[in-house]
C-alpha cells in the first residue's frame, strides 16, 4: 500500500530510540561486509518460492547471455543474464528510502521491504511516496507519544511513518496556505482504511493541540473558517471501522488517548458508522470497504479543524442480495440482529438471528475475531457522538430492517397455472409496509401488477415470480444503506433529511418506474 502527499514497533520511534540501520555506521563489520561485497558480483536470481534468491556470479557463458550463479545452499544455477539483477551494496540494507538504492530493481525493492518488515518497520519511503506493508497485528506505533515525536518535525528527523506524511501535509497547508491531498492506494486488504484512519487520528490530535485551552478546537456551532461558507458544505457519512484500532480512541490502551475536542471526536467517530454501513467481510479482508471514499478535512487559519466531509462512491449495493458464499453482507445487518437490544428488535419486527433472513442465510454469517455485539455498541456510541437523536437512529435501522424483510417476502406462481406471481405469505409484506410506512395494498400492487405505460395508456402488467424477485432486489439496492443520501453534516452541523419520506418515495419510484 502506498501513501503519497501530492503530496513495528520501535522502528517508528524517533531516531536514537531504535536504530533502523540504513546507510550509517562505519564499524569494522560493515567495512568487512563492504570489502566482501566488492570482491564478487552479487546478484538476485528469480525463485518461485522465495521471489528472489541472493547469489554471486561464478562465470559468464554464451558471450555473457547466460550466467552461472552460486546460491546460498552451495548449488550453481545457470540463469539468462536478463533475469538477474544486481544486489545493492550492504550499506543500503534497511534503507529508509527505496529511491536511495543504487540498483532500483524489483528484487532490490522486495529485499529492502522484506528486511524492514521482518524487523517491524512497516513503513518505507519511496521518493515522495510512503510504502506501508500490512503487519496484520497491532503495533505500538500510533500512540500519543509517537504523535508528539512526529509533530512539526522534518521527515529526515524520524523513521518513516504515515504520521510524517500527515505532518508534512499539515505544515505545507499552514505555511503555504494551499490545500493538500494524500492519496492512499493499494489492493484489497493492503491497509488503506487503517492508514487513512491513522492520518485522521494524527490530524485530529495535532489540531486539538492548536485549539484554545477549552479543549476543543472549535465548538461545532461556531466554526471560524478561513474559507467561504460555501466551501464548507459537507456531508459526513461513513467511515471504516477501525474494527480494532482507531475507532476505539480515546481508549485506555495508550493509543490516541489525548483529549480531543467534540469536532475531532465526531470526525473520528464517523468511522464506525461508515464501516457498519459500507464495509463487509470478503475472502481478502474481514473489514473490506465496499466503496471508494474522499475524506476532506477543513482547517482554520490556525490549524484547528473546522469541519469535515466524506464522500463515498460506488457502494457495492448488490452485496445486499447477492454475494459469494464465503463472504458476508454489510456489517450493520449482523450488528443489528446481534445487538441484544430486544426493544429495538421488536420495534423493527426482527428476530435476533441472521439465519432467519433470506438475504443473509445463504452466505457466511460469522467472522473469526469479529464480535458483532461489540461492534454494535461502538456503532451506537458513534451515532450518539456524531449527534443523531434516538429517533433518527431508529429511522436508520428501519431501513436496515425493511431490507431484511423485503428479502423474506415469499412469492409463488398463481394457482390458476398462469405465470403470474402472487404473495405466498402476507406476514412479511405487512412487516415491510409497517417499517416503510407504505400502504400494503399499494406495495403489493406495485410489486405484482405495476402500472406501466403502453403508448399513451397506463396499463397494469402482471409480473412473473422471477420478475418480482428481481424487482425486490432492485428495491433493496435503492434503499440500501447509503447514508450519504440522508446525512448532511458540516462543521458540526448535521441534519437528517426526512428519511422515511425519502424511502417511501424511493420505493414507490422504483416500483412504478
Ligand atoms: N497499520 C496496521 N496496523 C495493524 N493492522 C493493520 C494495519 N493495516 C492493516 N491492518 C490489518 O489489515 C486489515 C485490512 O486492512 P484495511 O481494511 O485497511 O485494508 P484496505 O486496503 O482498506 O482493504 P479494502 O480495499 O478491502 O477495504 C485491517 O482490518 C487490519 O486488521
Amino acid at each position: 500500500m502506498s501513501v503519497r502527499n501530492a503530496s513495528a514497533t520501535l522502528a517508528a520511534l524517533p531516531r536514537g530510540s531504535a536504530d533502523s540501520g540504513g546507510a550509517s555506521g562505519s564499524s569494522a563489520a560493515e567495512a568487512g561486509a563492504a570489502a566482501e561485497f566488492a570482491s564478487k558480483k552479487y546478484v538476485w536470481v528469480p525463485d518461485k518460492e522465495a521471489g528472489y534468491l541472493p547469489g554471486w556470479v561464478v562465470r559468464e557463458e554464451q558471450n555473457g547471455e547466460v550466467v552461472v550463479v552460486a546460491l546460498p545452499d552451495g548449488s550453481h544455477q545457470s540463469v539468462p543474464a536478463f533475469d538477474i539483477s544486481k544486489q545493492n551494496p550492504p550499506r543500503f540494507e534497511l534503507s529508509e528510502n527505496i529511491a536511495d538504492l543504487t540498483f532500483l530493481s524489483e528484487a532490490g525493492v522486495s529485499h529492502c521491504l522484506r528486511q524492514r518488515y521482518q524487523r517491524g518497520m512497516i513503513y518505507t519511503y519511496s521518493g515522495l511516496f510512503l510504502v506501508a506493508v500490512n503487519p496484520y497485528h497491532q503495533l505500538p506505533i500510533y500512540t500519543d507519544a509517537i504523535v508528539a515525536a512526529y509533530k512539526g518535525r522534518r521527515r529526515e528527523d524520524n523513521a518513516p511513518h504515515v504520521f510524517a506524511v500527515a505532518d508534512e501535509a499539515m505544515r505545507n497547508m499552514l505555511d503555504n496556505r494551499e490545500n493538500q491531498s494524500l492519496l492512499v492506494t493499494g489492493e484489497s486488504g493492503a491497509g488503506k482504511t487503517e492508514n487513512t484512519k491513522k492520518v485522521i487520528q494524527y490530524l485530529a490530535a495535532v489540531a486539538a493541540d492548536m485549539a484554545p485551552a477549552t479543549g476543543s478546537s472549535l465548538t461545532p456551532e461556531a466554526p471560524s473558517l478561513t474559507r467561504s461558507a460555501s466551501s464548507m458544505r459537507n456531508g459526513l457519512s461513513k467511515a471504516g471501522s477501525s474494527r480494532y484500532t482507531m475507532d476505539k480512541m480515546p481508549s485506555s490502551e495508550g493509543e490516541g488517548t489525548k483529549q480531543l475536542g467534540l469536532l475531532e471526536r465526531q470526525i473520528l467517530q464517523a468511522n464506525p458508522i461508515l464501516e457498519a454501513f459500507g464495509n463487509a467481510q470478503t475472502i481478502r479482508n474481514n473489514n473490506s470497504s465496499r466503496f471508494g471514499k474522499f475524506v476532506r478535512i477543513e482547517f482554520t487559519s490556525t490549524g484547528c479543524i473546522a469541519g469535515a466531509n466524506i464522500d463515498w462512491y460506488l457502494l457495492e449495493k448488490s452485496r445486499v442480495h447477492n454475494r459469494s458464499e464465503a463472504e458476508r453482507s454489510f456489517h450493520v445487518f449482523y450488528q443489528l440482529l446481534r445487538s441484544g437490544d430486544r426493544d429495538l428488535l421488536s420495534k423493527l419486527l426482527l428476530t435476533g438471528s441472521p439465519g432467519d433472513y433470506a438475504y443473509l442465510k445463504s452466505s457466511r454469517q460469522n467472522v473469526e475475531g469479529l464480535d458483532d455485539g461489540v461492534e454494535w455498541k461502538a456503532l451506537r456510541t458513534a451515532l450518539d457522538t456524531v449527534g443523531f437523536s434516538p429517533e433518527e437512529q431508529l429511522n436508520f435501522f428501519r431501513v436496515v430492517a425493511s431490507i431484511l424483510q423485503i428479502g423474506n417476502i415469499q412469492l409463488a406462481e398463481d394457482r390458476s397455472g398462469a405465470e403470474q406471481a402472487r404473495i405466498d405469505n402476507s406476514a412479511h409484506i405487512e412487516k415491510v409496509c409497517h417499517l416503510l410506512g407504505v400502504p400494503e395494498q399499494e406495495l403489493t400492487k406495485a410489486l405484482l401488477r405495476p402500472r406501466v405505460k403502453a403508448g399513451r395508456e397506463w396499463v397494469s402488467q402482471s409480473r412473473t415470480r422471477k420478475q418480482v424477485l428481481e424487482e425486490t432486489a432492485a428495491l433493496c439496492k435503492t434503499i440500501s444503506p447509503d447514508e450519504q443520501k440522508y446525512f448532511h453534516w458540516s462543521a458540526g452541523h448535521r441534519r437528517l433529511r426526512d428519511l422515511r419520506g425519502q424511502l417511501i418515495r424511493a420505493a414507490l419510484h422504483q416500483l412504478h418506474k
